[in-house]
């Protein structure tokens, strides 16, 4: 038997990020190669371009909410679709170059994400503080590792695994405001064959809706509501082309495969101008949708026979 290639997953890295661990968590014991990639964007473009089969990027935070990076680069360009999802627990430390001083730290470089998610612990602990953005909590870690004295910040806000990785001495523990924060990756490919229905799935979705017109995002919602499909997230990004124009991005519970998301995203195509499919996928949490009643996909196939048996003179 041909061996058979190892899968190739892109990632926001660089090693020690909370993407990374989501991507372990995701793959399990399986042998694949990993490409860690400097932003969300690059790490989405080589699954287009086909230099990786999956990108691990973070899609929400529950305490900052959306990645906007995510949302933006699934919404428009070449399709992609989420084939998974992981949500991992997130606990930040402080950490400096050995020696560093707690009382010395002036500038603290991390992720934009994890910044607001530490934002009070460090106005209380920290006063005068200020944030230097990096593209990762393990790049924030890394660059400080390299650098030293000349990275142009005194500590990073990480992970504990990155503090460790790159030889930093954690100056502080328990620094983000809410203990119980988590990030929901998503696990994205290449349009193709769907992964198949378990009875807990997602689907995600991007909707446009028609301008200037009352009650559009009314009908627009009137589509899951009349055929029981519950929305787990439903957020607005702007399109970017004038102000007032703006995308819906939405996760909702249930998989294409079943007959009331279909309705559902037929009733779209039929209100909105522009609807994207971005993947229908098993949910982490594993947590069955709760079926309203008259949804089933039983109920679906009863009334559409019923109407065709009208069509063929029946009652
Ligand atoms: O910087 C990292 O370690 C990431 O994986 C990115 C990211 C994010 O984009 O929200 C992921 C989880 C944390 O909430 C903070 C940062």
């Amino acid at each position: 038997m041909p061996e058979q290639p190892r899968a190739r997953y892109a990632y926001l890295g660089p090693e020690g990020t909370f993407t990374e661990a989501a991507l372990r968590a995701l793959v399990g014991d399986e042998d694949v190669d990993t490409l860690p990639c400097a932003d969300v964007v690059t790490a989405l473009e080589k699954v287009r371009t086909g230099e990786a089969d999956f990108a691990v990027v973070p899609i929400e935070n529950s305490v900052e909410g959306g990645v906007n990076a995510t949302l933006d680069t699934l919404a428009t360009g070449a399709p992609l679709v989420v084939v998974g999802e992981m949500v991992v627990p997130i606990t930040f430390v402080l950490a400096g170059l050995p020696g560093t001083a707690l009382a010395d730290v002036r500038r603290v470089a991390t992720h934009p994400h994890a910044w607001a998610q530490c934002r009070g612990w460090a106005a209380r602990q920290l006063a005068g503080a200020v944030h230097v953005p990096a593209t990762s909590t393990a790049a924030a870690a890394a660059h400080l590792a390299d650098a030293g004295a000349l990275a142009g910040y005194d500590a990073a806000l990480c992970s504990p695994l990155s503090a460790e990785r790159y030889g930093l001495e954690v100056l502080a523990t328990g620094v983000a405001d809410n203990p119980r924060a988590v990030t929901r990756f998503v696990l994205v490919g290449a349009p193709g064959a769907l992964p198949d229905p378990t009875g807990a799935d997602k689907t995600t979705l991007m909707v446009h809706l028609p301008d200037n017109e009352a009650g559009a995002l009314l009908h627009m919602l009137d589509q899951f509501a009349v055929r029981g499909v519950n929305l787990s997230r439903i957020e607005s990004r702007p399109i970017g082309d004038s102000l007032g124009r703006y995308s819906f991005s939405i996760d909702l519970e249930g998989h294409i495969a079943e007959e009331r998301v279909q309705a559902t995203l037929i009733g779209l195509h039929r209100v909105c101008p522009l609807v994207r499919f971005l993947g229908s996928y098993p949910r982490v949490d594993g947590v069955a949708h709760r079926q309203a009643p008259g949804t089933s996909d039983a109920d679906f196939i009863a009334a559409r026979e019923w109407v065709e048996g009208l069509l063929d003179g029946g009652t």
